[in-house]
């Protein structure tokens, strides 16, 4: 890493400094190096070059430099004018690698007026492009954060580490839980009303923990404080939440509340913690946990266990790797502080603990210094007074200044050397983090490899290092959907959507002769006394019974149901079965665009067959073909009685079937007394009771058999063979009229219905679910699929591991 510092007094003090302006080559003179790297302070790998060490800088630095000292110092052309290479003796520069600096690509070089401020030192930090990371908290050395919290540079280079560190563990936050790949965070335990919060506010530097009497800390709050270097912006963040940036802290409070109070009285505490990240340029590069305050007795609406809930929620956190805060009230007895008892548990020899003591205010100054020190339990990071009472514009700048003017007002603390004061306590955190999370990186870094090697193992074994993406993965869904909807379209043409209008109508047919004709007795001798009128009157009946029963709606709607009831079929595939919500989406569409063509498609069929419902007009060949499909109707029907009629024969045996069928006859020969009882047919159990039943079924078949045994003759007699004689077979006739309804109505129903549903489903699926899904959504319909969420899960967790293996391994170095 190459670290750059400018001061206000340095280059005037390097006369013999030169600038190859051609060469783009900055040289500082080899003798007095430790004070040009102290007053210019550039450090890194130099060249040797006739005593100088040489350094590369880019065009902009060269142009930079100049204006830049033009303007905060007004001596540039001086120092100018020292820019002269003539007489120095330089060999072969050029074949020397040299590290590059480009000053004007250093975070706050565009400030750079501020370097002239009020801070007394006038050091700026700022680093070289080598490293884009910022030196962290140079606001608070700028003077524009919380007063007396500066740090000497030595500690700023080393807080990169927490920063850096922050943003591995919120990575890994997202991956895991694994408690194998936790950093170590800050753990603020303390009696309630010790003064926890009033510390965490003033570190903060707002007011935003929650208040009350009613043991409002519930939950552990795990709170991240993230340096922002380049913004004004204050603002909080609930990851879990995802409610976006709350720049108004009381909000932030408010939530915190109702969050914590959510966890019912009865529980009292809830060891599932609250995230909450706070972005300022006035606060450190801090992982802290707030828990809720030891408790001696508890109220009568809390439960006996409470005392120890809290106790073991506390220990939870304060286990290996954290460092605890504990905090203890000045104005209480040490000895009694259950902070330090428990710390003492986990950490006796006081390696991980700072003391706190909070309400210096409330005791005498000497008393304060001498528990500073409490020889009782010492602890190697020491104890640190503080006063943060409140105060009424909130924890900000003016509690700091009045906690400063009180130490400064008590000598005792001056002349005891005492560690004393809320920057102290910033500053000690940082410093103690960062040490922390610097002996924890060769474990983490051992641990994420370790990790990563699994994810990686898993990836390659179940997915064979395919990458998919939730968009990828909603794109092959919809073209999926879309090429099955296509086939569909293929498959179900004008024939299909014809053989289902017309086995509707012959259904009906069916019925309406049944009605008219079959159960007449004549009816077997209709070819030889069909000329009489009746029977031509007979005719028109049952063909307007067909014509006016509403052929238009119900074929339409035929339709519909079916191209519906494809839909569910093929919505129902493996795929969208995960997806009930896209699914339940679909049908409607398709339910919609079909509905919106229902009245227009009935209107234009019903006109079209209109004609019919008058005359049907029937040529030779015609009447050749109705004949011929009515008797390919009445032999499929009459084979399928025959097989049923079979079937129950086989069942019961012939005999004990013919003697039920003999017992029915006998019994119910007069229709006017009804079906027999169970008695006059001898029916003992059930057996019978089915014996009996499928008699009648066989009674009914047999009769059947034998009206179409008689029709079939008619269809095949002579005056059927010609179309004059129409009366003497009205199912001939009427399959004429069936085949050209069907004919007319789904020539509209295809051009009105099915064509504009076959153009317009693919698109309305295109508009309104697929182009219209939002980052979340789909996101939202990937992880539906529970082996799309597994392969996004192990893809995600690989990615994040190696970018925190690589964040790690940059960091290893640099460390
Ligand atoms: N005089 C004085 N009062 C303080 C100081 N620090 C905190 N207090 C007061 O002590 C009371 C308790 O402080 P809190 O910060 O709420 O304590 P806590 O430990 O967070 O309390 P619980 O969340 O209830 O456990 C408040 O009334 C504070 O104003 C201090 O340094 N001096």
């Amino acid at each position: 890493m190459l670290v750059t510092r400018f001061a206000r007094r340095p280059l005037l003090r390097s006369p013999q400094m030169r600038l190859d302006q051609r060469r783009g080559i900055l040289f500082i003179p080899r003798a007095g190096f430790a004070a040009v790297r102290w007053t210019f302070g550039l450090l890194g790998i130099g060249a040797g070059a006739a005593g100088y060490t040489a350094y590369k800088v880019d065009e902009n630095v060269q142009k930079a430099v100049p204006d830049w000292l033009r303007d905060s110092l007004g001596q540039a052309k001086d120092w100018m004018a020292s820019i002269d290479l003539s007489g120095v003796k330089i060999p072969e520069l050029p074949s020397i690698e040299l590290p590059t600096i480009d000053v004007t690509a250093l975070p706050g070089w565009k400030d750079s007026p501020a370097l002239a401020g009020p801070d007394a030192d006038g050091v700026r930090n700022f680093q070289a492009m080598q490293d884009p990371t910022p030196v962290v908290n140079k606001a608070s050395s700028a003077g524009k954060g919380v007063p007396g919290n500066s740090m000497s540079p030595p500690d700023q280079d080393l807080m990169v580490l927490t920063k850096k560190l922050i943003e591995v563990r919120n990575l890994l936050k997202t991956v895991n839980n694994n408690s194998n790949l936790q950093l170590p965070s800050i753990v603020v335990v303390g009696s309630q009303s010790s003064g926890k919060s009033s510390v965490l506010e003033a570190i903060v530097g707002h007011e935003f923990l929650p208040k009350g009497s009613n043991m409002v800390t519930r939950r552990p709050i795990e709170l991240t404080l993230i340096h922002s270097e380049n913004s004004k912006e204050e603002y909080g963040e609930f990851p879990q939440l995802g409610l976006g940036k709350i720049s108004d802290f009381r909000k932030i409070q408010k939530t915190l509340t109702d969050l914590n109070l959510a966890v019912p009285e009865s529980e009292c505490v809830s060891s599932s913690p609250i995230e909450l990240r706070i972005y300022s340029p006035n606060v450190p590069d801090l992982t802290l946990v707030d828990l809720p305050g030891y408790i001696q007795i508890h109220s009568r609406h809390q439960p006996p266990t409470l005392k120890q809930k809290i106790a073991d929620l506390c220990d939870l956190y304060i286990k290996e790797n954290n460092i605890i805060l504990a905090v203890c009230a000045a104005d209480v007895d040490l000895a009694n502080s259950e902070a330090l008892r428990a710390s003492r548990k986990v950490d006796p020899y006081g390696n991980r603990t700072i003391g706190v003591l909070t309400k210096m205010d409330l005791v005498d100054p000497n008393d304060a210094v001498a528990k500073l020190k409490n020889p009782d339990f010492p602890l190697q990071l020491g104890y640190i007074g503080v006063v943060c009472k409140g105060s009424s514009s909130g924890p900000g700048q003016a509690l700091i200044r009045a906690e400063e003017s009180y130490f400064k007002s008590h000598p005792e603390f001056k002349n005891a050397n005492a560690s004393v004061g809320t920057p102290v306590l910033r500053n000690r955190l940082m410093k103690v983090l960062e040490e922390h999370m610097g002996k924890g990186l060769y474990r983490i870094v051992d641990q994420v490899e370790k990790e990563l090697d699994d994810a990686r193992y898993q990836f390659k074994v179940h997915y064979n290092d395919q990458k998919i993406s939730p968009e990828s993965y909603v794109a092959e869904a919809m073209d999926s959907l879309k090429t099955r909807f296509k086939a569909f379209t293929k498959e179900f043409g004008k024939p299909q959507v014809r053989d289902a209008v017309r086995t509707m109508l012959e259904d009906r047919i069916r019925d309406i002769c049944d009605e008219v004709y079959w159960n007449d007795p004549r009816i077997q001798m209709l070819p030889k006394i069909c000329a009489d009128p009746v029977w031509a009157t007979r005719l028109d009946l049952t063909f307007a019974s067909l014509t006016k029963s509403g052929v238009g709606r119900s074929s339409v709607q035929l339709v519909i149901d079916t191209l519906l009831q494809k839909m569910e079929d093929i919505l129902s595939t493996d795929q969208f079965a995960h997806h009930p919500e896209a699914r339940a989406q679909i049908l409607q569409f398709s339910n919609d665009i079909l509905r919106s063509k229902f009245h227009v498609t009935v209107d234009q069929v019903e006109n079209t067959i209109k004609p019919y419902k008058f005359e049907v007009e029937c040529s030779e060949q015609e009447w050749q073909e109705g004949v011929k499909r009515a008797t390919a109707l009445l032999d499929s029907t009459l084979a399928s009685d025959e097989s049923e009629l079979k079937s129950i024969k086989s069942t019961f045996g012939r005999r004990r079937l013919r003697n039920a069928i003999n017992q029915i006859r006998k019994y119910e020969k007069d229709p006017e007394a009804g079906p027999a009882t169970a008695a006059e047919l001898g029916i003992e159990s059930e057996r019978d009771a089915k014996l009996f039943a499928s008699a009648r079924e066989a009674l009914r078949l047999q009769k059947h058999i034998s009206t179409l045994q008689g029709r079939l003759g008619a269809l095949r007699s002579r005056q059927c063979a010609v179309s004059t004689n129409k009366s003497c077979c009205p199912e001939a006739l009427m399959e004429v009229l069936a085949d050209k309804l069907t004919y007319t109505a789904v020539m509209f129903i295809y051009v009105e219905l099915l064509n504009e549903f076959f153009f317009q489903l693919p698109r309305e699926v295109d508009n309104k679910l697929y182009y219209d899904l939002n980052r979340q959504q789909i996101l939202k319909f990937a992880n539906e699929n529970p082996s799309v969420r597994k392969h996004l899960e192990i893809q995600e967790r690989k990615a994040t591991l190696e970018l925190v293996m690589e964040k790690l391994r940059s960091l290893n170095r640099k460390h």
